[in-house]
């Protein structure tokens, strides 16, 4: 499948701080690609550099087979970013069609206004909007010329239960039209829920490459949660067949072990003090958490 990003040994540094460090990163046409990593991790660097906002100190970056300074792939994206601004003088409706004369082919001004759940905002005045409205409609002008490729970058900071639901069926959609879309979030669910691929960066580096399975399986591999007595200290349960971990939540225990039919009868058969046993695989969420630590 043809690249619709393509990243080669790409740094960049600012001043004494390497924000990205040598990162090669190919996207493929029609994915949505989730990049995680902690604050700081180098994450909007990436996008910034992907859109041709900053300029790599090093390494080449090509987006859509070319420069992303060039107009004429500038015209096949669309970019939400984290900095939210309204065009000041414009109502709602005014706004998504001032972007959309920009393009030859626009979205509809009502598909617009209805996936960004602002159909009864469409005649008030931009800058009166809240934070979260801001944001979606940031979202309805990033798609106004119905991109090729899509970054939503933190996208559903501040947005309601609803509106949050609304965008990502949107996103979907617009997978499903063959849209490449790369996104930033905080949210892990979301991430799981949405992308086909999950690359977790920490210090500028790729830690994870992988469908979210794959991530979750690969690193967190089983465990067995239940709630505990107050017997059960986090000692005994380190002592068990394979544990490698253990997490607690008030009295509800994660006990993480590469085989977890072992550690099952043998907290059966020493008569552990627990109750509502489950097990399953790690979240996306302890995933992420197991990369990040074994990386630092
Ligand atoms: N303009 C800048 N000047 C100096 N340092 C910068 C600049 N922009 C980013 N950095 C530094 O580069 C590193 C990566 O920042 P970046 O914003 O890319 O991280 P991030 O993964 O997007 O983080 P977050 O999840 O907090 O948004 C951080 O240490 C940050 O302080």
């Amino acid at each position: 499948m043809k690249a619709a990003i393509q990243l080669n040994g790409v740094s960049k540094i600012y001043k004494d701080k390497k924000a990205v460090d040598n990162l090669t990163l190919s996207i493929a046409e029609g994915t949505v690609v989730a990049l995680l990593g902690p604050n700081g991790a180098g994450k909007t660097t990436t996008v910034s550099m992907i859109l041709g906002l900053h300029k790599p100190t090093k390494g080449t970056v090509k987006l859509l087979g070319g420069d992303p300074g060039d107009a004429r792939v500038r015209d096949r994206i669309g970019a939400m970013l984290q900095d939210v601004s309204v065009i000041e003088g414009l109502k709602v409706g005014e706004s998504i069609n001032l972007f959309r004369s920009y393009y030859e082919r626009p979205l509809d001004l009502d598909y617009l206004l209805k996936v960004s759940n602002l159909e009864s905002e469409k005649n008030k005045m931009a800058s009166s909007l809240s934070g979260g409205q801001q944001r979606r409609l940031n979202f309805a002008l990033a798609l106004a010329g119905d991109p090729e490729v899509i970054f939503l970058d933190e996208p559903t900071v501040g947005m309601d239960v609803t509106s949050r639901q609304l965008f990502w069926e949107t996103v979907r959609a617009m997978a499903g039209k063959g849209r490449t879309i790369v996104l930033t979030t905080h949210y892990l669910d979301e991430a799981d829920s949405v992308a086909d691929r999950i690359v977790v960066i920490n210090n500028g580096k790729i830690i994870a490459d992988g469908t979210p399975g794959e991530i979750k399986s690969e690193t967190t591999g089983r465990m067995v949660t239940f709630v505990a007595g107050p017997t059960v200290t986090t000692d005994a349960l380190h002592r068990l067949p394979g544990v490698t971990d253990v997490e607690w939540s008030g009295r509800q225990v994660k006990v993480f072990s590469n085989d977890t039919d072992a550690l099952i009868k043998a907290l059966v058969l020493e008569n552990f003090d627990m109750r509502d046993i489950e097990i399953s695989t790690g979240g996306l969420e302890d995933a992420f958490q197991a990369l990040v630590q074994q990386a630092n």
